[in-house]
């Protein structure tokens, strides 16, 4: 490609990264528009440029250097500044779109209405019904309140159905009685819960007549509108800090008592009339809609996370130079030894094809939502399994992609001017809620045993578990003749994801067939389970990455595609077969496939990925702003460590 086209080439940056750029074989433009979808790349464009215009919105200091109230000021501040703006930069039902504006300014540490807009305006266009909508959703989508979504507690988080939260019916009153009647049942981690929102959505088991109806959502006022202050009945706060998302107040809170009219339980599916009559949702697990919406789109933002420590790692890779391959020749960029190739490499392919899943999954919930609309329920068991399967494979396989992106900075990724502690915090946090990873995993084994039981019972299951049905195809890569293309490589997946499902479904019957109970028979056979669970989750990100291939239209981007398909198969097929042959394909488009994911320095907030390469002044700059170097010798030194000092050298002179 004619150096002129790259899009990421400008005058004054560094050589070492130009040289780079210069061997691209093909447009990061055009990367980018497959990578995010060509609207989504164009809209991100405009956002950054349109931030860009607004100084309020840039950060006034690094965030590490921050303090945790200093961050959660700032994300505060910032969310204030957007609020004047949002319209004009965003289309705000575009989530999307929404979320990119989100990480440009604010980041990837959590701001005050990060759980609004994910789950609390979500759970109230899946669970409320149109009166409610007309009295909360509007309100909410115009930021007048902030609410926040308020199941787990202190004991319980994953096990739903022993939340011990309890909403009890009061007939006379037409009320609702909520209760947190143990140390235990406190709600704990809601986002935002601990001091900005004024609203939640609150899980509680619902009892009508001493007869308990399992958990159901409720609207819950937190805070006074005009003056925040915590309402009666109510004891709320910071649960304090985390690992990472420190811009967060992540809450807990103790409901003693309280009582909400009958209305403010969410009724577009559960109903509770004004009698105590109760009517069930249509499917039990309706109440559980917020979570699936949440899934479905972790996976883009997990495939953006892994982006953004890939891509600093990348440039930071191509200008640190260390070492010699040829002892008579000049020090070489780090980028060239194999071993950093390798383990860089089937992490950018994994990127890629997180991307084009996560699409995938965002695209099913679309598509589910609006046959719920149109009262088919069929569709909410497939998109459950798809999303469980991805949401845990896709956040842990970004973790430990994060987590050698870093390694491969050597001690500079280690300092947060790298940024990627805080990038592997937050994606890490994602192994863990919306449903522990391990929890997950047993859901979609779940649907793969009932899969195989159909196949076992003559009948052919279509969709993503088609596969199981095909038994007795050709199964091995050593069966392979050369060249015979990536459908060979699927069809090897195949066998190994259905061979794996079918061992764990006859361990299961063996168990069950021995006199165990189904309980205890199931958690013999867990890990058995939970490895079909992820062959076939993986089975369904390769697949999905190679039909995408196919559909792409410019040659060049679809050559580079499909090198890193080609990656991508080895070396999901053969662990640790990321072969020369695709490190050195590979190679020469490196930076300019980072490149393509077209993340601006101020959203990277990395100072080892800075996209003209500078990074050696910068973090000189960088070690002078901290906080530390403001006083020659620190108060804490002199309060402290001096007398201490002092006191020691009196001590020996006596
Ligand atoms: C101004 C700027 C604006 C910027 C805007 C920015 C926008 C910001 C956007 C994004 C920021 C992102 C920030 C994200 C922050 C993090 C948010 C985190 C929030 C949370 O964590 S909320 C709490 C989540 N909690 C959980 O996930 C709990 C996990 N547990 C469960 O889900 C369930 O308990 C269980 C699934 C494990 C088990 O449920 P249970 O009822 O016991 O059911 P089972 O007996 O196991 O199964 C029975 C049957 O039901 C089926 N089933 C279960 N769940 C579902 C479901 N959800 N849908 C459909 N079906 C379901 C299951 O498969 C069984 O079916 P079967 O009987 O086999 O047919
Ligand atoms: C950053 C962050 C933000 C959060 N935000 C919110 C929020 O906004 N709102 C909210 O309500 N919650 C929130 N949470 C809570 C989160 O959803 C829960 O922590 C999560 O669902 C896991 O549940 P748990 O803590 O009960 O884990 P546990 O279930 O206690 O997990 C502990 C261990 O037990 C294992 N385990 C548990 N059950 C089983 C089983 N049945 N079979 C096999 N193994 C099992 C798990 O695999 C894990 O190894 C947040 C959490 C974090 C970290």
């Amino acid at each position: 490609m004619s150096a002129h086209l790259n899009a990421a080439l400008r005058e004054g940056d560094n050589p070492e990264l130009t040289e780079e750029r210069r061997k691209a074989t093909f447009d990061t433009r055009k990367l980018a528009d497959e990578f995010f979808g060509s609207h989504l790349a164009r809209r991100r464009r405009e956002i950054a440029k349109a931030i860009d215009a607004i100084p309020e919105l840039h950060d006034t200091k690094p965030l590490p250097f921050m303090t945790r109230e200093e961050k959660v000021e700032e994300a505060a501040r910032k969310v204030f500044t957007l609020s004047k703006h949002i319209t004009d930069i965003v289309d705000l039902s575009n989530n999307r779109e929404t979320q990119s504006l989100n990480e440009m300014v604010i980041g990837i540490e959590g701001m005050p209405i990060s759980l609004h807009f994910a789950m609390f305006i979500p759970a109230l266009q899946g669970q409320a019904d149109d009166e409610q909508k007309r009295e909360w959703l509007d309100r909410a989508i115009r930021m007048e309140i902030i609410g926040t979504y308020a199941q787990t507690e202190l004991g319980h988080g994953t096990n739903l159905r022993m939340l011990e939260t309890t909403a009890t019916y009061d007939k006379q009153n037409k009320e609702f009685i909520l209760n947190s009647p143990t140390l235990t049942s406190l709600k704990w981690w809601p986002g935002n819960m601990g001091k900005s929102c004024n609203y939640a959505i609150v899980v509680a088991n619902l009892i009508i007549d001493d007869k308990l109806l399992g958990p159901h959502s409720f609207m819950v006022q937190l805070r006074d509108e005009n003056s925040h202050e915590t309402m009666p009945n109510i004891q709320i706060g910071d649960i304090g800090p985390k690992m990472a998302y420190n811009s967060s107040d992540n809450g807990f809170l103790k409901l003693s008592n309280l009582r909400i009219p009958r209305r403010n339980m969410l009724m577009k599916h559960a109903k509770v009339q004004e009698d105590g009559t109760y009517k069930k949702p249509p499917h039990e697990k309706l109440a559980y809609s917020a979570m699936v919406h949440v899934r479905s789109h972790m996976i883009t933002q997990h495939a953006m996370l892994l982006a953004y420590a890939l891509s600093i790692s990348t440039r930071y890779s191509c200008i640190r130079r260390q070492g010699y391959i040829d002892p008579k020749k000049d020090e070489v960029k780090v980028i060239e030894y194999q071993t950093q190739q390798h383990r860089l490499f089937p992490h950018i392919a994994r990127a890629y094809a997180f991307a084009f899943a996560g699409t995938e999954s965002i695209r099913k919930f679309e598509i589910m939502k609006r046959s719920l609309e149109a009262g088919n329920i069929e569709l909410i068991a497939d998109l459950h399994a798809l999303t469980s399967g991805l949401k845990a494979v896709v956040t842990y396989l970004a973790g430990q992609g994060i987590e050698q992106a870093r390694q491969a900075c050597g001690g500079h990724g280690y300092s947060m001017a790298s940024y990627m502690g805080e990038i592997y915090g937050v994606g890490i946090a994602g192994c863990t809620y919306e449903g522990e990873n391990l929890v997950m995993m047993q859901q979609l084994g779940r649907y793969l045993i009932k899969a195989v039981k159909s196949v076992k019972e003559g009948k052919k299951p279509t969709g993503y578990v088609a596969y199981l049905a095909h038994a007795g195809q050709r199964h091995s890569l050593i069966d392979c003749r050369p060249n015979e293309g990536y459908a060979e490589h699927i069809r090897a997946f195949e066998h190994i994801a259905r061979r794996q499902t079918f061992r764990a479904a006859e361990r299961l019957q063996k168990y069950e067939n021995s006199g165990l109970s189904t309980e205890q028979a199931w958690n013999n056979c867990t890990v058995e389970l939970n490895r079909a669970s992820r062959l076939h989750t993986r089975l369904f990100i390769a697949c999905n990455f190679y039909e995408r291939v196919l559909d792409v239209e410019d040659m060049a981007v679809r050559e580079v595609l499909e090198d890193l398909l080609h990656l991508h198969l080895n070396y999901e097929l053969i662990d640790i077969a990321s072969y020369a042959l695709e490190a050195k394909k590979i190679r020469p488009n490196a930076v300019s496939l980072v490149d393509s994911w077209e993340i601006t320095d101020r959203e990277h907030r990395s100072v080892l990925g800075r996209r003209d390469g500078h990074v050696y002044e910068n973090l000189f700059k960088w070690a002078k702003s901290s906080d530390l170097n403001q006083n020659d010798v620190l108060p804490s030194h002199k309060k402290h460590l001096l007398p201490m000092m002092l006191n020691a050298r009196k001590q020996s002179k006596l």
